[in-house]
């Protein structure tokens, strides 16, 4: 089975993802670490994450195995992401490894922007996470709290809507729910809830099956 998550940011991806990927016995992939991984390669070598052929040379370049999470998950490498993860190049050289994670038995929830639309097309179940920005900046601000990096909360919540407009907005793989997503709103939903939301979509579409 595939699960494809998507979602704008901060809207609990990949806490869905994980939740999803034990409940089912399957494995989980995080893409936006990916884009993530590349821009932090871009900016740790001293350039600008608009630098088109660097991040494409980055992309290529990328091992995918063994992310320090703690050193991508910042807000700085965040923004940089959404600018490297329009450029085509840049995610045509992500494009196979997502696949064939996808491919591999007995199948992966795989979560980001373009699952459903680009990467998966044929997932089993596809579920376009969202909530309010505001709801999303407040999760987003209490995260970096809890991790001791201080930051305002206006300024998360400039930063996803920056980046929501970029990811939108773009020509290639743009943000957007597949047609035959489930739109899952969390704003109003704690964790538990939104598990228990998303395993009864999966149900539903496993009794189709
Ligand atoms: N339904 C929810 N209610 C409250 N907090 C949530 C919910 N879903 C996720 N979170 C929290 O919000 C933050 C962002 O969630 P995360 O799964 O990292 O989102 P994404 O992968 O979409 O960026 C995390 O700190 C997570 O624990
Ligand atoms: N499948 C994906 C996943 C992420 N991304 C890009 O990578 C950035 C970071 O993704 P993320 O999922 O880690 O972001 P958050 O939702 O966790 O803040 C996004 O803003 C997108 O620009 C993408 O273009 N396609």
């Amino acid at each position: 089975m595939i699960i494809a998550i998507d979602g704008p940011a901060a809207s609990g991806k990949g806490t869905l993802g994980k939740r999803l990927a034990a409940h089912y016995g399957l494995r989980h992939l995080d893409t936006g670490l990916l884009y993530r991984a590349v821009a932090h390669a871009v900016l740790s070598a001293g350039h600008a994450a608009d630098d088109r052929s660097r991040a494409a040379a980055a992309a290529q370049a990328l091992d995918p195995t063994g992310f320090d999470e703690a050193v991508l998950k910042s807000q700085a490498v965040g923004e940089a992401s959404s600018v490297v993860s329009a450029f085509p190049e840049v995610r045509a050289a992500l494009f196979a490894f997502q696949q064939e994670f996808a491919a591999e038995p007995p199948g992966a929830v795989l979560d980001g922007r373009d699952i459903g639309t680009v990467i998966c097309p044929q997932a089993d179940v596809k579920i376009f996470v969202t909530a309010s920005p505001e709801a999303r900046a407040h999760r987003r601000w209490l995260e970096f709290s809890a991790r001791g990096l201080p930051v305002a909360e206006a300024e998360v919540l400039a930063d996803i809507r920056r980046r929501d407009e970029r990811d939108s907005g773009r020509a290639v793989a743009p943000l957007k729910a597949a047609d035959d997503a489930h739109v899952l709103d969390t704003t109003e939903l704690d964790v538990e809830a939104a598990v228990a939301a998303a395993i009864v979509l999966v149900e539903a579409r496993r009794s189709r099956a």
